[in-house]
């Protein structure tokens, strides 16, 4: 893979901010800058590749009653390029799955002691979408905050975190301004008048890259900050949030670094679905209408 991306130093920004331009302005991910992540992540794979090349990845969640997230979530996984791709999931679950996608390996998690050899075959762990706050959660949430793979939170992992909150160098976080308001502490108002800052505070707080979502995505590592100008408020609708953490983890095991992986992860999600909008209309999107955009997407033409 060729060199890291440029740093907020070295970037073009907002020409009108360039007499009092600070290191803090977000960087915008563009047409040019979105070709350039793609370019350089993006490039086609080795002839002689194989599976365990991009996992395994494990998804955790899927409660009894919210099946729907870890699918979305495990199957955008899949559909982005991720290798053998496990889903740890109660066990009321797992047959649903088992049907819906055979190509995934679920498994029923009933304790800690069924998770541990899940996590330590994992390479990546995407933790949260559909794994609810009930007692099933609860007796899996201490181990999956101590694993050390390098992780995506997103949910009810975020909720765990609120309650349990915890630096971990290698993770993605990935709130909507209703999670980013419980783990700051605050009200959904006071994260939206201030979205720069709340992400800042959010990465400082919990180490690695935070996501901050919703129109404007912000993505930061504590250097960086950029800003995410696709997307539409077509893409307001249930597990769009699950499609993420799925593309997220994808790029985590398909090797980018954790920043690279989350900043082109949400240009890809919101371009996608901005082209799935301009085809059929905003209202009435779903999330897996997604995933032949993505695909489109995540194998450029090369140049
Ligand atoms: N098909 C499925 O099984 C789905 C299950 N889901 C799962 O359902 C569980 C609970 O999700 P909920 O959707 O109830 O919880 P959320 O945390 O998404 O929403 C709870 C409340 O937070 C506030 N909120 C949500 N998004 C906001 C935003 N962008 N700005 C401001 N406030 C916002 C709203 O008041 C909302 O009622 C999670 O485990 C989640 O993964 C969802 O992912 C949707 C799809
Ligand atoms: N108005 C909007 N403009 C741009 N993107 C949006 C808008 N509303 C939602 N999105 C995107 O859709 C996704 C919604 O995620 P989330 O709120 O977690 O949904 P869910 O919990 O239902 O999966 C996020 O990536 C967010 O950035």
């Amino acid at each position: 893979m060729a060199r890291i991306l440029p740093s907020l130093a070295d970037v073009h920004h907002d020409p009108t901010h360039e007499s009092g331009a600070r290191m803090t302005d977000p960087v915008f991910i563009d047409d040019e800058m979105h070709q350039q992540l793609a370019r350089q992540w993006l490039a086609p794979r080795a002839r002689d590749a194989n599976k365990g090349d991009f996992g395994p990845l494990l998804v955790i969640g899927g409660a009894p009653g919210y099946s729907g997230a870890a699918l979305l979530a495990a199957e955008t996984a899949l559909r982005a390029g991720a290798g053998a791709t496990l889903v740890g999931c109660a066990p009321e679950t797992a047959s649903v799955l088992w049907l819906h996608r055979p190509e995934l390996m679920a498994r029923a998690v009933r304790t800690r002691a069924d998770l541990l050899p899940l996590l330590a075959r994992a390479r990546v762990v995407v933790a949260g979408p559909g794994l609810g706050r009930e007692d099933w959660a609860a007796q899996l949430w201490p181990t999956i905050a101590e694993a050390g793979r390098v992780q995506v939170l997103d949910a009810d992992g975020l909720g765990w975190l609120a309650d349990n909150p915890q630096q971990h160098p290698a993770r993605v976080l990935t709130p909507h301004p209703g999670e980013a308001a419980r783990l700051l502490g605050g009200s959904v108002a006071a994260v939206q008048v201030a979205r720069e800052a709340a992400v800042r505070e959010l990465q400082a707080r919990h180490g690695g890259v935070v996501i901050l979502k919703g129109a404007g995505s912000l993505v930061c590592d504590g250097e960086r900050l950029w800003q995410c100008p696709a997307g539409n408020p077509g893409m307001a609708t249930p597990g769009m949030g699950d499609v993420l953490s799925g593309l997220v983890g994808a790029l985590l095991a398909q090797g980018l670094p954790l920043f690279e992986a989350a900043a082109l992860a949400v240009s890809l999600h919101a371009r996608a679905g901005d082209l799935v909008a301009a085809a059929a209309g905003e209202r009435g999107l779903l999330a897996s209408e997604l995933w032949p955009a993505l695909r489109r997407l995540l194998n450029p033409e090369p140049i």
